[in-house]
């Protein structure tokens, strides 16, 4: 799990699970998406219930198009 370079233990990132500090992770990256949850359009409950595990397999789950992965890359 790495984010910024930065090595993560899941215990680690399972610490940032509330609205004022979320953090998800997809494809073994660390994705700080608290300012995100507003805006996204699937809702902040879904990625808050996507906290504190391997969040890939629901992101590719819902079938994101191609924008919502380039999206990735900002957070
Ligand atoms: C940083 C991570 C994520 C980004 C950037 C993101 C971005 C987006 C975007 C742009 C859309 C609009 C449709 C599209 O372009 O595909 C969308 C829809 C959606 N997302 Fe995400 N998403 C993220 C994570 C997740 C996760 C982890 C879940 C599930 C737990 C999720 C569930 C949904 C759902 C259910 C919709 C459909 C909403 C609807 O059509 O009403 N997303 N997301």
């Amino acid at each position: 799990m790495r984010g910024d370079g930065k090595v993560f233990t899941l215990a680690q990132v399972s610490e940032h699970n509330t609205p004022k500090d979320c953090w998800l992770i997809i494809n073994d990256k660390v994705y700080d998406v608290t300012k995100y949850l507003k805006d996204h359009p699937g809702g902040d409950e879904v990625l808050l219930s996507a906290t504190g595990k391997d969040a890939t397999d629901d992101f590719e789950d819902v079938g994101h198009s191609d924008s919502a992965r380039d999206m990735l890359e900002q957070y």
